[in-house]
């Protein structure tokens, strides 16, 4: 690697919980939608369409489940050791998996853990610590960080849990990427009639069509996604399965927010 390389900007990517797991059955993985996303990640590498990458990947089956059941979300907090046991260990087996087969196509993957890193300091109203020391230097160091929706210590409110979608936020603005993916099991941010909004530049004029996830999901679906998305710098690209390619090789995939 040059020192050109390690300086230029990353891309962000995040893959949803509801495109690699079986949303509706507890900890159950889609393997053939995760393979089939750790293929696309590991040729664009491969191919040298992206050198520096982040990879964000949400709860689905694995972290919703545990949160629900005992009522944490990112604005209700717990303080039971075994319920943050619960839902971050699960987040763990999930993390375990998608670097596990990361790492089986050459992908040089490895953990970054959120509960071990990040606060709410200013509590559940205020924005999320993330320091990026380690994922930074990871990424200078030729590897593939990859971090996940878990619970976070949250000051006034115990542990809550920190969605996927908030830190690919915090990681794009920290780290200055370049592009920013989020890819999930629509073909892009829909209107009322289910076609795919090409370019979404502002909240209220999609508020209407924005509902929240149709699976159990404690962090505000598809509303909080587009967001979050669009507090952004860097342009962000809210696509599906088959957008993931075209995204990593810098084409437009799904729904622009800018
Ligand atoms: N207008 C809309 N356009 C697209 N999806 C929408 C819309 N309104 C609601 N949704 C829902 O948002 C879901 C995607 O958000 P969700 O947070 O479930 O995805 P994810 O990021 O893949 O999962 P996770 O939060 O587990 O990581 C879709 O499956 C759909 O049910
Ligand atoms: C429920 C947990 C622990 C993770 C939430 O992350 P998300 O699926 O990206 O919303």
């Amino acid at each position: 690697m040059t020192g050109d390389d390690a300086a230029a900007p990353p891309v962000v990517l995040k893959l949803g919980g509801s495109l690699i797991t079986e949303k509706d059955s507890p900890e159950t993985l889609d393997e053939p939608a995760l393979d089939a996303a750790c293929d696309a990640v590991a040729d664009a590498l491969a191919a040298g369409d992206v050198d520096r990458l982040a990879v964000v990947h949400g709860g689905g089956s694995f972290g919703h489940h545990h949160a629900s059941e005992r009522g944490v979300s990112t604005t209700e907090g717990t303080r039971d050791a075994d319920a943050v046991a619960a839902i971050h260990g699960a987040m763990k087996r999930l993390n375990a998996r998608v670097l596990e087969r990361l790492r089986e196509r050459g992908v040089p993957a490895v953990p970054v853990h959120p509960l071990s890193l990040a606060a709410r300091t200013g509590g559940t109203g205020g924005g999320l610590d993330l320091p990026l020391g380690s994922t930074a230097t990871l990424l200078d160091e030729g590897f593939v960080p990859v971090l996940h929706g878990d619970g976070v210590a949250t000051a006034g409110d115990g542990v809550t849990v920190v969605s996927g979608d908030e830190l690919v936020v915090e990681l794009a603005a920290g780290l200055g990427a370049r592009r920013v993916g989020v890819c999930s099991t629509v073909p892009g941010v829909l209107d009322g009639d289910g076609a795919v909004i090409p370019e979404v530049d502002d909240f209220e004029s999609v508020a209407d069509a924005l509902g929240a996830s149709d699976a159990t999901d404690v962090s505000g679906g598809m509303a909080a996604k587009v967001r979050e998305l669009l507090a952004l710098d860097a342009p962000a690209y809210v696509f599906g399965a088959d957008g993931l390619s075209p995204f990593l090789r810098g084409e437009g995939a799904g729904t622009r927010i800018d």
